[in-house]
């Protein structure tokens, strides 16, 4: 499994500033998405994805995002990733997560979209078909690392010469994660990365996340949905709301739910909590359907005043005689087009 290649001794990563003891810091964050020719980042819109958002994230911790589809966990971690421009300005590492280019070479991301490509005619997340064997991708990389690349070759049960274009979606996943944490990182932002992994290898790569934050103060914001083997796992909780704003943050031993679960030893903690919250949002969205459903079944409308309905005619009398003897029709989009009375060529 490992390789006999020639060592590169890694370039000294770009140094960052002292930057305090906060690894992420985003204030009053408003974001939408450009889904019209006006600009996107408008501040009061209700498309917004993200409303007014504070996340603090003390160096070090390993935070769960927790929220139902839809609420924005991808984008928040898109922006992190330095991937989205915001109006107000997002710090990592105490740098400008969009503009700072020095973030790179200590932030990871890693989300679904990864391995994959879009094809013309075939679609997008496509699987990558290259033949190309795991060691030769971002070669460079692997060898500056590769005592790192080893350890996690082996967490991650991978063959160095397995080649792309034969691998299964867990396979690929796997040399994913293996490229994506082979630089050590200071700060990790994980976008649901485990969906294919088998058990083993999930658990395993979980325990080496907590080793990198323990050891060397590594900061991880992992988004998930997911809650096995994750009871004990994070430090730290962000419950992002089906409305884009903060539910609940902070560090896993001040939330009353969580002391009441582990004083009754519950089995499963995490779901319970992550179920508590987004039941109660589920419920409330139900209800609200409901109300808007009943309140409009009171005002549906005559279905004859749609279009095709009385503005084109229909209450206008349909028939008349002419003076020919012959019938006359109404109130057809032909009498609007001024060929009322063809009928009668052919009665
Ligand atoms: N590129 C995009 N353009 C326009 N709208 C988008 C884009 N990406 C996401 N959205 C919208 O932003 C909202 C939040 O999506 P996002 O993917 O961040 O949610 P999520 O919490 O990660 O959901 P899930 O749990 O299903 O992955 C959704 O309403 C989605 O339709």
């Amino acid at each position: 499994m490992t390789l006999q290649q020639p060592k590169i001794t890694p370039k000294p990563l770009p140094s960052i500033a002292e930057y305090g003891p906060h690894a992420i810091e985003v204030q009053d964050l408003t974001f939408g998405y450009n889904t019209s020719a006006s600009s996107s980042m408008v501040k009061e819109n209700s498309s917004n994805v993200l409303h007014n958002l504070n996340l603090t994230l003390p160096t070090g911790s390993r935070c769960l995002l927790i929220g139902a589809n839809g609420s924005g966990k991808s984008t928040l971690l898109r922006i992190l990733a330095g991937r989205h421009l915001t109006q107000q300005p997002v710090k990592v590492l105490g740098l400008n997560s969009f503009r700072d280019t020095k973030l790179n070479f200590h932030r990871a991301y890693l989300d679904c979209d990864w391995g994959m490509t879009s094809i013309a005619f075939v679609g997008a997340s496509v699987p990558m078909m290259a033949d190309i064997p795991v060691h030769k991708m971002m070669e460079r990389l692997q060898n500056s690392y590769p005592e790192r690349r080893d350890e996690l070759a082996m967490m991650l049960g991978i063959d160095l010469n397995w080649r792309m274009h034969q691998l299964s979606d867990g396979q690929r996943r796997r040399v994913q994660i293996l490229l994506g944490l082979v630089r050590p990182f200071k700060i990790l932002l994980l976008d649901e990365i485990t969906t294919s992994l088998d058990v083993c290898v999930r658990q395993d790569l979980l325990k080496w996340l907590v080793k990198e934050s323990d050891e060397r103060g590594a900061t991880i914001l992992y988004a998930t949905h997911i809650f096995d083997g994750l009871d004990d796992w994070a430090s730290h909780l962000f419950y992002l709301t089906n409305k884009g704003t903060c539910g609940w943050q902070g560090k896993m031993e001040d939330l009353e739910v969580y002391k009441e679960l582990k004083a009754n030893n519950h089995p499963a903690k995490m779901l319970s909590i992550a179920e508590h919250w987004l039941r109660k949002e589920l419920e409330e969205s139900r209800a609200k359907n409901e109300y808007e459903k009943a309140q409009y079944a009171g005002m549906e409308l005559d279905p004859t005043d749609r279009q095709g309905g009385y503005a084109s005619g229909r209450n206008i009398p349909m028939e008349e005689t002419t003076t020919t003897g012959g019938v006359k029709r109404q109130g057809r989009l032909s009498d609007l087009m001024g060929n009322a009375g063809k009928m009668d060529s052919h009665r």
